[in-house]
């Protein structure tokens, strides 16, 4: 899709969007932002108290270090489409109180003084195209911008929305839509490769980020990143935008990837993988995708024209997502649970496989290597051989750590709420299934293996623990597959109990490493990989 869209802009913007309340704080911020990454500030001016039009834009623009948009919003705005109220969403929320003539009138001199760009609504603009271009010496680009807080309109909706918007005569359009489903935002996707006018388009909320990342692939013309210290909902950081997807490097040639999860905000992966794409020169991007059905999903962005090349596969979907592939490795076959999905270049069919079971099983049997722990005559057998291994959860996870521990040798007990996936597992295991309730009574083996499959523990359960705190003694070693934060609750008690302990963050490494390896076909560099580990958690 990115090579048959008209693409307007070579290079994408970065614009940091400030809300102070003086004219003295938004010099700052300016200067901030320049040093954070961003390419222009967009000022709101109805943030400002006392604000004095002439006399503070004249401040603003005399000095300013980086290009300005400058936005009024008035707080009662609204815009009418088809019948729709369209509501501004909160940060883009306005707080101008005063009458319209003396607003509009201050866009005027913001104009006058020597604003790069300066942004109109929609519902204004039409009145205002004539008089704005007769009066064109200065050299201000008139922005003339949308926000669609309901419903997000059908592709054929929008295109109209922006063809009325662009027979205003804007020299840029924005748009701006509060998806509801990622898929929505493939209608952000098509409107950015084929408008004729450089386009600014997004979506806010957890749902819109890969509108924001990827806009540069499709050729919007600016995304926003919120500074450090002042970051807006719903908005990448400079940051981010700068050093983990660095946005600069995105074209039209850019692979995407993604992590299909839900919830995503938590993963690591877009800070582990984005660099280390660039580190083995590979012109890919890897974006958290909040995915709330699999179904919508795989029917809207298995179309080649959006280009996506592969995806990460996270909680809950990891054995859902069987079904949506056109074919599995028999390894993931076995396991009944993918973690990684490519297309594959020669027919473009989606491949799954399972990179978690020989990252958390070899995560487990290192950590036990390395405190003496071996089994057996020779270092050809796992330690694991012939150990009870007790696994909290059946879901996605724990199929790969129970089909691993089992093919190592291990004996399998497992732990479920749901007590016929529990059974379901340790059928396929070998294994025993015990009711949810015994948890926390059960007493284990001298020297068994605790493996937590569960998001307990993880960010907002960080208080949680899967099994009663005084069993902890029993096990000799403790594995959590949660990963955020690095030290759950429970390996903080397994460890006072004596017991050794393998963060999950050890399995996240090597099964991105396993990732990475099948979306670039080249080797992963590891110990770079780990140094990014060591570094950012
Ligand atoms: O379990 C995980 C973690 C993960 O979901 C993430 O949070 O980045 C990514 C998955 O590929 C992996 O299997």
């Amino acid at each position: 899709m990115g090579s048959v869209g008209t693409v307007i802009c070579k290079t994408t913007l970065v614009c940091a969007p400030l809300m102070a309340e003086t004219v003295e704080q938004i010099m700052t911020d300016m200067y901030k932002a320049k040093v954070q990454g961003a390419d222009l500030v967009e000022i709101r001016l109805d943030y400002i108290k006392n604000f004095q039009p002439r006399q503070d834009l004249e401040t603003i623009l005399k000095k300013k270090p980086l290009p300005v948009l400058i936005v009024y919003r008035d707080a009662h705005i609204t815009a009418e489409w088809r019948g729709q109220a369209l509501l501004l969403p909160k940060w883009e929320g306005g707080q101008y109180e005063g009458d319209e003539h003396t607003r509009l009138e201050t866009l005027h001199t913001a104009k006058e003084l020597g604003a790069d760009y300066i942004d109109f609504e929609l519902k204004v603009a039409s009145n205002l195209m004539e008089e704005l271009k007769m009066n064109c010496h200065s050299g201000s680009k008139v922005i003339v911008s949308c926000y669609v807080n309901g419903v997000t309109p059908l592709e054929e909706d929008l295109n109209r929305l922006v063809m009325s918007m662009q027979s205003t005569g804007a020299d840029i359009i924005k748009l701006v839509i509060n998806a509801t489903n990622i898929t929505e935002i493939s209608r952000i996707f098509h409107l950015l490769s084929h408008c004729q006018v450089p386009l600014i388009a997004y979506s806010i909320g957890e749902r819109g980020l890969i509108s924001q990342i990827l806009c540069p692939k499709f050729g919007g013309f600016l995304v926003y990143g919120s500074m450090e210290g002042n970051s807006v909902p719903g908005l990448p950081t400079l940051e981010n935008l700068r050093q983990a997807y660095k946005v600069e490097d995105i074209d039209e040639d850019t692979k995407v990837f993604g992590l299909i999860s839900k919830p995503v905000g938590h993963s690591k992966g877009p800070l582990l993988h984005n660099p280390t794409f660039r580190r083995v020169k590979y012109n890919a991007i890897y974006v958290p995708m909040f995915v709330d059905d699999l179904k919508d999903f795989f029917s809207v962005y298995s179309s080649p024209e959006f280009e996506f090349a592969g995806f990460s596969v996270g909680f809950p979907y990891k054995e859902a997502v069987v079904e949506f592939c056109d074919e599995v490795h028999p390894l993931a076959k076995a396991i009944g649970a993918v973690n990684t999905i490519i297309r594959r270049s020669s027919d473009g069919k989606w491949v799954g496989y399972n990179t978690d079971r020989e990252a958390s099983i070899t995560a487990i049997e290192d950590a036990l290597k390395h405190r003496g722990c071996t089994n057996g005559e020779t270092s050809f057998d796992s330690p694991l051989a012939g150990k009870q291994f007790v696994l909290a959860g059946a879901g996605g996870a724990g199929r790969a750590l129970a089909v691993g521990a089992k093919s190592r040798g291990a004996r399998v007990v497992i732990f479920d709420i749901d007590f016929e996936r529990a059974k379901t597992l340790a059928h396929e295991v070998s294994g025993e299934a015990r009711p949810f309730e015994e948890v926390f009574n059960f007493h284990p083996e001298k020297g068994a293996i605790l493996a937590n499959a569960t998001p307990l523990g993880m960010h907002p359960n960080t208080d949680r623990i899967p099994v009663a705190e005084v069993t902890l003694q029993d096990y000799r070693l403790v594995f959590d597959s949660v990963y955020t934060p690095r030290k759950t609750r429970l390996l903080k008690d397994a460890e006072a109990a004596g017991a050794i302990i393998v963060s999950g963050v050890e399995m996240f490494l090597r099964q991105a490493i396993g990732q990475l390896n099948l979306f670039t076909g080249k080797e992963a560099p590891e110990e770079f990989m780990r140094d990014i580990i060591l570094a950012k958690f």
